[in-house]
């Protein structure tokens, strides 16, 4: 049908503007947010907390301005991709005869800004005027920490003067029928540990070089991460409750014009892992595994943290989106998905780091979710690809999810009485 047609095209065009990083295109995706904004009659503002990083602020007002608003948030930056190990140019958005789009950004997360702007499309073709204020974010930068990006907004006096209740952000595609949902997220250590140690003769067992030094270490970081993976396996914990450990870069060695010098054992090592911290983790323990175990002083060891975000908040309590009836959102979010013909999954713990975080952080109520159900989870990775179907259906779904957040009258309100939560 040609109306599908329009709104496939649509997310084409958003997809083929290259916006990966390190060199993203931000100014061609602010240009099509724009139009888009000024096709649906949106109001809109562009901010540059940062210059050359511009982030759209979209409004659409609600008829009572004194309620707290919605904010619908998507970052506009893509992950690089390896065109020649992609079966269709990842910036092409290549429509396969089985209906699959094509494209780095398909399922992380173009699609969902997207969606929001066609969602609202058709509540205004419906001629639905919201009560609530809803607010879109097109953000920069998420994809290397978002620290020009929903840091800044979240920091700025702007984003305290839209007086927000209710924040949605990116989630993962589901496998099976039921979308997934988010109400936290495990927080991004950055670790590397350094060995040092007396170099010498390749030929000679000694004790304490820096090599030996460091394979303990990551001998000891590896059992760990078997203990924590084991628990996955068997079942008794999520992807998100458990620490992972990843080793990101192994360097040491003395460079020689042919590659490594051979008999020489050298007198520094270093390694890198990527480290994701469950919120309700015991993050002291954890920091002393560290530097007893990991990197111990008595080793010749020494570690850095690249980066060290916190699941806790100021008082110490982790960092969670509440999800039983004391948060009205989450409540209407399943009853919206519901009349769209659609189910979710139980509340998850993000394995990796979202803008959602910095929302968090500011005591807001925060839900990640990416409606994709029945689809392999490629984001990051080759032939990233997200089904026009289940795009489409997507589009239902927000339609009915910012139907229900925009009309919600409030405690005391009459929609949301008990039995209509
Ligand atoms: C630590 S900031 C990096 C954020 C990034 N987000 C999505 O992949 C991640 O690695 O989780
Ligand atoms: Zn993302
Ligand atoms: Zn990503």
């Amino acid at each position: 049908e040609r109306k599908y047609d329009d709104i496939i095209s649509r997310f084409q065009e958003y997809l083929r503007i290259n916006t990966a990083q390190p060199n993203p295109d931000y100014f061609a995706a602010a240009e099509f947010i724009l139009s888009q904004a000024k096709s649906l009659s949106l109001e809109f503002q562009v901010l540059e907390f940062v210059k050359g990083k511009p982030l759209l602020l979209l409004k659409w007002p609600g008829s009572d301005p004194t309620l707290p608003s919605i904010l619908l948030n998507s970052h506009t930056d893509v992950v690089p991709a390896e065109p020649l190990k992609w079966s269709h140019p990842p910036f092409s958005a290549h429509l396969d005869s089985h209906g699959r789009i094509f494209a780095r950004g398909s399922q992380d997360m173009k699609c969902v800004g997207l969606q929001y702007l066609e969602a609202i499309r058709r509540l205004k073709a419906s001629s639905f005027r919201p009560l609530r204020s809803i607010y879109l974010s097109f953000v920069p930068d998420e994809e290397i920490g978002g620290h020009d990006g929903a840091e800044k907004f979240t920091d700025s006096d702007i984003f305290s003067s839209l007086n927000l209740g209710i924040v949605l952000d990116e989630g993962l595609a589901s496998t099976n029928d039921k979308y997934r949902v988010f109400y936290g997220e495990r927080s991004p250590w950055w670790l590397v540990i350094k060995a040092t140690g007396a170099p010498g003769h390749g030929s000679k067992l000694y004790d304490n070089s820096a090599m030996e030094n460091l394979l303990k270490s990551i001998e000891s970081i590896r059992r760990f991460r078997a203990s924590q993976f084991d628990l996955v396996k068997a079942g008794f914990r999520a992807e998100g409750e458990v620490v992972s450990v990843n080793m990101a870069f192994l360097k040491a060695g003395t460079p020689s014009p042919t590659g490594f010098v051979m008999n020489l054992q050298p007198s520094e090592a270093e390694a890198g892992f990527d480290i994701r911290v469950p919120p309700a983790a015991d993050e002291s323990a954890l920091e002393r595994r560290i530097s007893e175990e990991w990197a111990p002083f008595s080793r010749n060891m020494s570690f850095e943290f690249k980066q060290r975000v916190s699941g806790r908040d100021g008082t110490g309590k982790p960092v969670l989106t509440v999800t039983d009836l004391s948060n009205p959102w989450w409540a209407l979010l399943e009853e919206a998905v519901e009349k769209a013909n659609a189910k979710l999954g139980k509340p998850e713990i993000f394995p990796a780091s979202t803008d959602a975080r910095y929302f968090r952080q500011r005591g807001l109520p925060a839900i990640g979710f990416s409606p994709m159900a029945n689809t392999p989870i490629l984001l990051h990775d080759h032939n990233e690809f997200l089904d026009q179907a289940e795009y489409l259906k997507g589009i239902e779904v927000y339609e009915s999810i910012i139907k229900a957040y925009a009309s919600y009258v409030g405690p005391g309100g009459k929609e949301s009485s008990k039995d209509e939560l």
